[in-house]
């Protein structure tokens, strides 16, 4: 069975990087290389090293206060490569239309960023 990952995490104002309080794209690639890096340890006992991605879509703008739940699936294992599917999800949004601090649980996750990637542990890395 291909292994799955997920975090789940709050974008901050330290993560607001342009106008609007929006998140920098990068921020969503951060968070896919954590979810990579459990999936390696999960299948290899290793971290491993990312090295590329072939795909990367930015689908919706993720603010400051934003909740990100990152998840992810080894889609083909290769000699010493780990083809690897991410998807980022906007789960809970600040509704400061309402209050400050009012928020709300989406009923539908908004999909925010999608990729495909590959990571690779070296033969003598591999533990299992
Ligand atoms: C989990 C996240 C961690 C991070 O974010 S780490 C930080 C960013 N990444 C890095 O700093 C990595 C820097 N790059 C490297 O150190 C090396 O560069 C690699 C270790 C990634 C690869 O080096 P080598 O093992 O010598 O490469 P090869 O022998 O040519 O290929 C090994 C396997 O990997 C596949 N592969 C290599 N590059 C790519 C690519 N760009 N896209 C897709 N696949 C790639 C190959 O086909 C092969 O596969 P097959 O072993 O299964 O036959």
């Amino acid at each position: 069975m291909m292994e799955k990952a997920m975090i789940r995490v709050r974008m901050s104002m330290h993560d607001a990087h342009y106008g609007g309080n929006l998140v920098d794209g990068a921020k969503m690639l951060q968070l896919f290389g954590d979810v990579a890096t459990e999936l390696l340890i999960r299948h290899d006992g290793d971290e491993g090293l990312f090295a590329g991605y072939e795909e990367v879509e930015f689908l919706a703008p993720v603010y400051a206060g934003d909740y990100i739940e990152a998840v992810g699936e080894i889609i083909k294992v290769g000699n010493s490569s780990r083809k690897m599917k991410f998807e980022a999800r906007k789960v809970i949004v600040p509704r400061t239309d309402i209050s400050e601090s009012a928020c709300d649980v989406l009923e539908e996750p908004i999909v925010v960023c999608r990729a495909v990637g590959t990571c690779v542990v070296p033969k003598d890395k591999q533990r299992k």
